[in-house]
């Protein structure tokens, strides 16, 4: 997702990941271990505001101590150093044998995927960032949750492909300690909400906890049978945030891992050409000396402009590289036409409420919640905090989790950060209630009702792409809106925009438009408002001018509308267009004729200057052809 386009979270750069002389991450893969937290930090750029927790932000990148090139030695071998073929790193010679052992049954630098920073909010890339990817906005105005009560539902089939993760809420199989991911295994709830988001250490490791996307993982799927047979090909994932692109990528990695292929990520958001070439290289020297293939994972492969995709082109097709890029943007446009027709192209689809269901139930049992349904009775949280609220149980409402599974749009990454802020602020409150379950128990529980995570969520549901079709699609609706007279439906597009980070300046132009297309002469001064809403928003910029265009946008709202001039200068074009053959000379009599030539030509000869005249004037001001043409009279536009 993009959103300047989205700096939505700013990977480690390839420097850090691959560069040779720099081995940290190197010992990281070695061990075995995701080395995420070290993956996930970055410079912060255009900060505006944020809703996102200390919690929640990724930990900066604690400075490594680079390891020196040369040992310091009394001379000797040591001091030469020779470049491993595989990794390109220098080292001393007398290391590179042990080196070469170590490196060749390694996964690679870099091998690992890079962890993303929890976006709290699904907004548009770079729109309010905090630190390089934040994203947050400001919270969100109930009336805007409302709308999303109705009519629940979703099109897609849930379910786990392994069934690990129905989508039942079966209260029974909820007990802490169940179904406990292995990330979070023997940590106390306070631990698993700490440190590295939810939805990162939840991420799944195989097929089998890969949620919904049957449509192109189901069993008779050729990707599933491609990737059951560790045959990969190149593929671009497209599909809206937080729908499975990065896990199902990190998951071919994990299993092509089995057969010695290697895996390498790079991000576009801050991968350079160089680090593209070194990728490049190593899988050249990799395929060259020991058959080894490397996959290359491009998240956010529409931030390469089009000559930078051009760089792997030949790779790819000589297969040198399997690439696997992931884009939120329509690869028709944003991904190179030739790169395309070398990609099978994965289309994910924004997840189902069943599925985000699933995807939840799997978090609530790995944080050892218990599920409180419809029929469980609780009173009024008591007053007071308790110091050791770590020791009561957490509950959970059953309405909670439908309300967050819907809310989040089928973000997964959106819904189980929200878990996560409603759980953590729960806890910290410590405030515990007396409840009464259905099974007859009676206890004291920290309780997490829909109310909290509709605050956990934030605005974070609101889905809004500002480069891609939502963009449009939003602009069309508020544009209709206001034609239509509907100044609830008009303010309500316009916050679904601009809470989604569009520029106001953008809503500004389209305003200005409109004031001349559907306002018209009905009232001439809209066209004064939005003109002036344009300049008011360009001075202040948001949030303040928000308030601006919610005003202009409701004066035209209910402002009288005509299109009469639009119509009437449509015609004429369409006159234009019509047109066979050399169009009419203009009228002598209409012709300036500011030399004698001209004037012998007849220029100017016969005009009634109307001034000079009492009565009005008769005179032809049309060529001859279209004498008595009306452009005022209602046609087709
Ligand atoms: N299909 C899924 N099944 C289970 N968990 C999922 C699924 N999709 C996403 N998740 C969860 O949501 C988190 C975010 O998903 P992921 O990073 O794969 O999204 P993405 O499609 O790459 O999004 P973006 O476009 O924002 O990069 C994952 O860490 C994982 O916990
Ligand atoms: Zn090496």
């Amino acid at each position: 997702m993009g959103l300047s386009q989205r700096t939505k979270y700013s990977h480690i750069s390839m420097k850090e990941q691959v560069d040779p002389k720099t081995r940290g991450l190197v010992h990281v893969a070695h061990h075995g271990t995701q080395g995420q937290e070290t993956l996930a930090a970055g410079a912060g750029s255009g900060a505006r505001r944020t809703t996102a927790p200390e919690g929640l932000r990724a930990a900066p990148l604690p400075a490594r101590p680079r390891e020196p090139t040369m040992e310091p030695t009394e001379g000797g071998e040591e001091e030469r150093l020779v470049r491993c073929p595989v990794c390109l790193r220098e080292l001393p010679a007398a290391d590179i044998n042990p080196h070469l052992d170590s490196c060749l049954h390694a996964d690679g630098p870099g091998a690992d995927l890079p962890s993303k920073r929890p976006r709290l909010a699904g907004g548009p890339p770079g729109s309010q960032a905090e630190g390089q990817e934040g994203e947050a906005r400001p919270a969100a105005g109930s009336p805007v949750f409302s709308h999303f009560h109705k009519g629940r539902g979703g099109k897609q089939r849930s379910g786990a492909a392994g069934g690990s993760s129905g989508a039942g809420r079966d209260k029974a199989a909820v007990q802490p300690g169940h179904g406990c991911s292995a990330a979070l295994c023997g940590e106390s709830l306070a631990q698993k909400l700490e440190g590295k988001p939810l939805a990162e250490r939840l991420r799944p490791d195989t097929l089998g906890d890969y949620v919904g996307q049957e449509r192109v993982l189901g069993a008779q799927t050729l990707l599933r049978s491609l990737l059951e047979s560790h045959e990969i090909p190149s593929l671009i994932l497209w599909g809206p945030p937080g729908c499975g692109k990065t896990t199902l990528a990190h998951i071919i990695a994990k299993s092509s891992k089995k057969n010695g292929t290697r895996f390498v990520t790079l991000s576009a958001t801050s991968a350079k050409t160089n680090d593209v070439r070194d990728v490049i290289s190593q899988a050249q020297n990799e395929k060259r000396l020991f058959k080894r293939k490397t996959i290359l994972f491009i998240d956010e492969i529409h931030r390469f402009n089009k000559s930078q995709q051009d760089t792997f082109l030949p790779h790819v097709e000589c297969g040198t590289v399997t690439l696997i890029g992931a884009t939120t943007e329509n690869p028709s446009f944003q991904v190179n036409a030739a790169l395309l027709s070398r990609c099978r192209v994965i289309v994910l689809e924004k997840l189902s409420v069943e599925a985000m269901e699933a995807i939840l139930m799997r978090a609530v049992r790995s944080l050892g919640l218990q599920v409180l349904g419809q029929g469980d009775q609780h009173s009024a949280p008591a007053t007071g905090s308790s110091s050791k609220s770590s020791e009561f149980p957490v509950y959970i409402e059953e309405k909670a989790l439908n309300t967050l599974a819907y809310l989040c749009d089928g973000d997964a990454r959106t819904g189980l950060n929200g878990l996560q802020l409603a759980v953590q602020a729960r806890v910290a409150a410590g405030k515990t209630t007396p409840l009464n379950t259905t099974k007859g128990g009676s206890a004291d529980g920290i309780l997490v009702t829909e109310e909290h995570v509709k605050e956990g969520l934030q605005r974070s549901h609101i889905l809004y792409d500002r480069a891609g079709e939502e963009h449009y699609n939003c602009i069309s609706a508020l544009h209709k809106s206001m034609r239509g007279s509907d100044e609830n439906a008009s303010l309500y597009w316009l916050a679904r925009m601009l809470e989604g980070g569009e520029d106001p300046l953008y809503v500004a132009r389209r305003l200005v438009r409109f004031a001349s297309e559907d306002i018209g002469l009905a009232d001439p001064l809209a066209l004064t408002q939005a003109v002036a809403a344009y300049q008011g928003c360009h001075f202040i910029g948001m949030p303040e001018c928000e308030v601006i265009l919610a005003q202009c946008v409701v004066y035209f709202a209910r402002a009288p509308k005509s299109i009469e001039v639009y119509r009437a200068y449509g015609n004429v074009k369409e006159c234009l267009r019509m047109h066979k053959g050399p169009l009419p000379p203009v009228p002598l009599h209409l012709r300036n004729a500011p030399t004698r030539l001209m004037k012998n030509l007849g220029y100017g000869k016969g005009y009634k200057y109307n001034p000079m005249y009492k009565e009005p004037v008769q005179q032809d001001y049309l060529p001859e052809e279209l004498k008595g043409a009306d452009f005022f009279k209602e046609r087709e536009i």
